[in-house]
């Protein structure tokens, strides 16, 4: 049975990247996926963003909807702090297997707890099943007109506190306009607009930045 372009990108890291470094984890994704397949890693131009929002909130608990191979886990997982944990969610099991394994290699599995299943399934469940209380910092990059309906979720599930970071990929392309139309008309959101790039493309994308200010 031919491998899976996921399967290709995972062995190429098993083969290419330093074991528990996840910089090189990293590196070699992008190295794959600009120059043999392109795959919807964030990537490192937009990866640069995430990186100085995480480093900007430093959050104690984070939460990335949209797991995929695990690239933006592991970029995330790198910067937090001892004691720190990433909870991301994939509703895909094929991705979500690919993933448990990038994120072991690169070393951060500790930090890291991979959920899988459906977000509006998974959302009302931190509290009690996953003993979170609120969510310092939110990655979002699922299905794209899941961003809105899960902002509004995240809110009535009173998993966000003042000053909880939300950071949606995409909102360019594919596109999330209605949840950019919804966090930029609330007043319970201050919003920050980063132009950039689709990954390995030079086609406009850009990340919104949301704080939630109680
Ligand atoms: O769809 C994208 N990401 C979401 C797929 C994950 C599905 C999930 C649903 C779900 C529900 N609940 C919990 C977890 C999850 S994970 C995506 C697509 C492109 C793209 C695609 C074609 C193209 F030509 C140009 C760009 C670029 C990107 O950066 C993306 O992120
Ligand atoms: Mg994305």
């Amino acid at each position: 049975m031919n491998q899976s372009k996921e399967q290709r990108i995972l062995n190429f890291v098993l083969q290419n990247a330093v074991r528990g470094d996840p910089c090189s984890v990293v590196d070699t994704i992008d190295k794959y996926c600009s120059q043999k397949e392109w795959a919807m890693n964030v990537g490192n131009e937009k990866g640069e963003i995430l990186d100085k929002t995480v480093e900007e909130v430093n959050p104690s608990v984070a939460l990335e909807l949209g797991t995929y191979c695990g690239y933006s886990a592991v970029r995330i997982s790198r910067l937090l702090k001892a004691g720190a944990r990433l909870l991301t969610v994939e509703f895909n099991p094929e991705f979500a297997a690919i993933a448990k394994q990038m994120i072991e290699f690169a070393g951060v599995q500790d930090k890291v707890k991979l959920l899988e299943g459906p977000s509006e399934e998974i959302i009302p469940q931190l509290k009690k099943k996953y003993e979170v209380d609120t969510l310092d910092f939110v990655f979002l990059d699922h299905w794209k007109d899941r961003y809105r309906p899960d902002t509004i979720l995240l809110q009535e599930c009173n998993l966000l506190r003042k000053g909880s970071v939300l950071l949606a990929d995409n909102v360019i392309f594919p596109g999330a306009p209605d949840f950019l139309d919804y966090v930029r008309k609330s007043p319970h959101f201050q919003c920050t607009y980063y132009p950039s790039h689709l990954e390995y493309m030079q086609v406009e994308d850009a990340m919104e930045k949301a704080v939630f200010l109680g």
